[in-house]
């Protein structure tokens, strides 16, 4: 790590004046909800719940409907700062670009879950109705390729996707085209889908999921380093929690969707479907100690410190505490 990355780790969580973080913890943090307008009705947040199974009812309310309002007033402040610099350029381009939100963190620490969430949240306020998603899965190497390159053990690994591709995608969003299609991962058979794409159409926000989004660029052949896609990002968000607890979770998630998904004929992991919950525990323990642990160590982890805000969860998925760059 850089003397500058040093610095940064030092001071990770510091409530420390000279620290260019501010922290906030759980309750107070929380308050922060009976101040900000609530868009939904309660009957509306407790059907978000069944974007994920244990999605708490309190925990929509007290972290993420704060979280969406801070994200709609960065959306404002954009939209105010994209009007006066147009004033001072002597342009009117009447359309700001789309709001680009970064969501970073390990495999199962709950990213899916927290961009969801926030989809359903900031698409409730009229100001920004348009909020799209796309997760970077779907800019992983097909299968084919992976295995051309003898990288099907490293799915999620940086080298493992199209990362020019990806730049492409958001470059094209921030370029404000109208349209911008995006190609789909399928957990199911575990490759990208040849037949079909997601389209972005007029976007007020896109929010960008994925493990590597905060990744730095990369120096190239010519020594020179390019551009990341966290270049282009208005806002990022990383999803943190102890390794051991997201390693958990992991295993638990395998072992649920032993009992679901992989149940499906189509599904990759049939052969998973059979086994006794033990040996069920020790594959998917095989898996995290193989791929997704040391990618969480390797790649993931050291991105944490360039987000703007770190949403650091206990054991059970609530959040312990808030902390982001001070403005
Ligand atoms: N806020 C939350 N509260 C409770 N459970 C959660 C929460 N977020 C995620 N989970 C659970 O944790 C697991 C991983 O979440 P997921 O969003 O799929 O992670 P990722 O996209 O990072 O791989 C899932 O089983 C999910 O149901
Ligand atoms: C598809 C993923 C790489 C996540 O990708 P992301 O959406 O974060 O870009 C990950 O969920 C995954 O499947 N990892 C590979 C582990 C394995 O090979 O089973």
């Amino acid at each position: 790590m850089s003397a500058f990355g040093d610095v940064l780790a030092t001071a990770d969580g510091s409530r420390d004046p000279s620290s260019p973080y501010v922290e906030l913890e759980r309750a107070t943090w929380a308050s922060l909800a009976q101040a900000s307008t609530n868009p939904l009705t309660y009957d509306e947040i407790r059907r978000l719940r069944g974007l994920g199974t244990h999605l708490d009812l309190e925990e929509v309310q007290q972290i993420y409907l704060p979280l969406s309002r801070l994200l709609s007033l960065y959306v404002e402040s954009a939209g105010q700062l994209h009007r006066r610099t147009e004033q001072f350029l002597g342009r009117q381009q009447p359309r700001r670009t789309p709001f680009v939100i970064g969501v970073a963190g390990s495999v199962a620490v709950g990213k899916s879950t927290t961009a969801r969430v926030l989809q359903e949240l900031l698409a409730r306020w009229p100001e920004h109705p348009n909020v799209a998603l796309v997760t970077t899965d779907g800019f992983l190497y097909p299968n084919s390729e992976l295995e051309r390159r003898g990288l099907l053990g490293r799915k999620g690994f940086p080298e493992s996707y199209d990362r020019r591709a990806l730049m492409r995608f958001v470059v094209d969003i921030k370029s404000g085209r109208d349209e911008v299609e995006a190609p789909i991962y399928s957990h199911l058979v575990y490759d990208i889908r040849r037949d079909e794409k997601v389209v972005v159409r007029h976007p007020d926000i896109v929010i960008v999921e994925g493990l590597n989004v905060l990744q730095p660029a990369t120096t190239r052949d010519d020594g020179r380093t390019g551009l990341a896609v966290s270049d282009f990002f208005d806002f990022s968000v990383y999803v943190d929690a102890a390794t051991s607890d997201i390693q958990r979770w992991y295993v638990e998630r395998f072992l649920r969707l032993r009992e679901t998904a992989f149940q499906d004929p189509a599904s990759y992991f049939r052969k998973y479907a059979s086994l006794t919950e033990p040996e069920a525990v020790a594959e998917a323990t095989r898996i995290w100690n193989a791929i997704n642990g040391p990618n969480l160590t390797q790649n993931v982890l050291p991105t944490r410190s360039r987000a703007t805000l770190v949403l650091r969860k206990d054991r059970d998925h609530s959040v312990r505490y808030v902390r982001m760059r001070k403005l």
